[in-house]
């Protein structure tokens, strides 16, 4: 076959991938890779400085935020009779919420912890409540001992960071986000931090879904209506 007969592209490409906008594939593009990796450089960073600051600031000062936490935390969700409410086991020096969800179980409601059930896969919720058995789950993290799943009304995320816009910063497993992904009903997701954890921005991408509210300390934070919008409006 002479050179000049070599078709410079098929016809038919076994992949029409690389003619898709990247946004619609949903996967990133070769510019957006470079963001991305600029992003995640930027969040490990972030992250690491965010618990560090955190830890820093004594014990008996993040209890005083915590009690504050909580009933913000209980002022926003209202009646809890019948409803079941996922919190977490505190590490990292996080609000410790287990007072908390003590109070939610004396109001009639239940409660659960997230449950790791494999790395890059959606977290598990699974009805616990105070003196029942733990267990060892990924990464060491209590997980209830008893695997009794459910579908929470409420979850409760715990947050390394956060912004204006209500979007979180955890801890890189992508784990809430896949998971509120994942449910076929979407439960009210709580963020819950320390005001000092908020950032301008925790440069959103695609899979990241932002948290109905923040509740710190200092109060409630709910996303701010986009200036466009606001501009729009009047
Ligand atoms: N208290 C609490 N429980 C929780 C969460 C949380 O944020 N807080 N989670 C919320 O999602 C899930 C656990 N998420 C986690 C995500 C990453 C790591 C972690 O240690 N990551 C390693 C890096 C691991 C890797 O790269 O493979 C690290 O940070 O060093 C721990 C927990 C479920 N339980
Ligand atoms: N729905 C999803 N599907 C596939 N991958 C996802 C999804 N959500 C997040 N990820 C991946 O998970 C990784 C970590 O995401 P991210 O930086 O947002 O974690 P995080 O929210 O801080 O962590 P966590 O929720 O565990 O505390 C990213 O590589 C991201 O692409």
């Amino acid at each position: 076959m002479a050179d000049d007969d070599t078709p410079g592209s098929f016809a038919s490409p076994a992949c029409f991938l690389h003619e898709v906008d990247p946004a619609y594939s949903g996967l990133p593009g070769p510019l957006d890779l470079q963001a991305w990796t600029d992003v995640n450089r930027w969040r490990k960073a972030e992250r690491e400085r965010l618990i560090a600051a955190r830890l820093e600031v004594p014990a008996e000062t993040r209890a005083g935020w915590t009690e504050a936490i909580a009933a913000g935390v209980l002022a926003e969700i209202g009646d809890v009779e019948g409803r079941i409410v996922s919190a977490y086991w505190p590490f990292r020096g996080e609000p410790d919420l287990r007072p908390f969800m003590e109070e939610i179980a004396r109001r009639g409601g239940r409660t659960a912890l997230p449950v790791v059930v494999e790395k890059g896969r959606p977290l598990a919720f699974h009805l616990w409540q105070a003196g029942e058995a733990l267990a060892r789950g990924v990464w060491n993290i209590p997980i209830p001992a008893e695997q009794r799943p459910c579908m929470p009304d409420v979850v409760i995320a715990p947050v390394v960071g956060f912004d204006p816009t209500c979007y979180r910063l955890g801890y890189g497993g992508g784990f809430f986000d896949r998971t509120l992904a994942s449910l076929p009903a979407r439960p009210r997701v709580i963020g819950v931090g320390y005001s000092a954890a908020r950032v301008p921005t925790i440069y959103p991408q695609m899979h990241d879904i932002p948290m109905d509210l923040i509740v710190t300390e200092a109060g409630a934070v709910r996303p701010q209506a986009d200036v466009s919008t606001v501009r729009a409006l009047t």
